[in-house]
């Protein structure tokens, strides 16, 4: 099984072994990704995907490889359309396009990697596993914005939330960590990767998250704002005088860390820190602070917290991140420990006190695999 994960501004893609069964199911044949898509020598997504396809050729894995069965493409934006696993073809892909201007930056990368591969293999079965889906069972107090109604309904104006492959595996794989039933286990994951987002799942069902119409909403992330005063829009608009699609612009692209200090990435934020740099300070400083708010609306959501679990690039790797995320929260029986939480690994790993009553844990995402089994089953119902 062959995935592709396009990102904003990433390619990840992945050739998995899905025949067999036991711990060997879902075994990695081949990996890559293509990252800083449309800032260099990578034009656009869909060069990006010529590239991969090159890559897994050269490893003698190539698309025409007559073992591959399918495809699973990560599709960011399913509206209220998708809500489960999808087989493509040329209506369902329709209506895809028909959601990209709720996800300018991402379903147009993902509809390039599907015209592409379904170009390359006109023959296999092509599933999209959305982003939106996971997220679907949250209830209306929370997926409503308190809008209009008739207005919000007509225009698709509510929370659709987004990483849901993630927090869905993620939530399941804490349970596991925990030796628990994903059933009895109520989860706040914290998916902190270029994009961001944080989601309360309540016994293996999502009940809040972070990110809303469109990706933009909720935490601070690599170069998006996160929550703004949606006043600030007419503001800029009024008094500063610029576009729809400047602002648009200057929220997805210029905010976030990098609007804060130049910098989107927390390595090089991390470095900057060390050196006294007062903007990637409070570049930091605000991520942290936003971070924060989320684990206390959630665990007031949630009302009985069982399990914290950090994710994705910033989640698995910034333990700086996660100690000033949690600091002082013994109150809400949050306690990391900091030896645990210093010790680098690739695995999923407890890093709380023992005496700390919510465990906090460290779960390596694996988009990829989730998106393998989904189409798996689909393929195989
Ligand atoms: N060792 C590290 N320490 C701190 N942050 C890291 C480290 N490695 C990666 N990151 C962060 O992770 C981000 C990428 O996360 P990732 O989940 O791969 O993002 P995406 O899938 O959105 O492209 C980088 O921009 C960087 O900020
Ligand atoms: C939905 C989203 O923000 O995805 P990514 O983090 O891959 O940009
Ligand atoms: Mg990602």
């Amino acid at each position: 099984m062959l995935v592709l994960n396009s990102g904003s501004s990433s390619l990840k893609y992945q050739l998995l072994d899905m025949a067999g069964s036991g711990p060997d199911r879902g075994a990695r044949l081949a990996s890559g990704i293509v990252e800083r898509i449309g800032e260099g020598p990578v034009a656009d997504h869909e060069a990006a995907l010529k590239q991969a396809a090159a890559e897994l050729d050269r490893q003698g894995l190539g698309l025409d490889s007559p073992e591959l069965a399918a495809v699973g493409h990560r599709v960011v934006h399913g509206g209220t359309r998708f809500t489960e696993p999808t087989l493509i073809d040329d209506a369902v892909l329709a209506e895809i396009e028909k959601l990209v201007p709720l996800a300018p930056l991402h379903n147009p990368a993902n509809i390039s990697g599907i015209t592409v591969a379904r170009g390359l293999r006109p023959d296999l079965p092509q599933v999209a596993v959305f982003d939106t889906a996971f997220h679907a069972t949250m209830p209306e107090a929370a997926a409503r914005y308190a809008v209009d109604t008739a207005t919000a309904d007509r225009f698709g104006v509510r929370r659709y939330g987004f990483h849901g492959t993630s927090h869905a595996y993620v939530s399941r794989a804490t349970a596991r960590l925990l030796g628990k039933d994903p059933a009895e286990v109520n989860t706040i994951v914290l998916h902190l990767g270029n994009g961001a987002s944080a989601s309360a799942v309540r016994g293996g069902v999502c009940v809040d998250t972070s990110m809303g119409l469109t990706p933009l909403e909720g935490l601070v992330m690599g170069t998006r704002s996160g929550d703004i005063d949606p006043a600030a829009i007419f503001h800029l608009a009024r008094v500063g005088g610029m576009s729809t699609d400047e602002i648009d612009t200057l929220l997805n692209k210029r905010s976030g860390l990098v609007g804060l200090c130049g910098d989107n990435d927390m390595r090089e934020i991390g470095r900057r820190m060390g050196e006294g740099d007062p903007a990637a300070q409070l570049a930091f400083d605000v991520y942290v602070h936003r971070l924060r708010k989320y684990v206390g609306a959630y665990t007031a959501v949630l009302g009985r917290v069982d399990a914290i679990a950090f994710t994705a690039g910033v989640g698995e790797n910034s333990a700086a991140v996660r100690e000033a995320a949690l600091r002082g929260l013994g109150a809400l029986g949050i306690e990391v420990d900091a030896v645990r939480n210093a010790i680098r690994g690739s695995s999923a790993r407890l890093i709380s006190a023992a005496a700390s009553r919510v465990a906090v844990a460290v779960v390596p995402t694996d988009e990829e695999l989730e998106i393998a089994t989904q189409t798996y089953a689909l393929v195989n119902r």
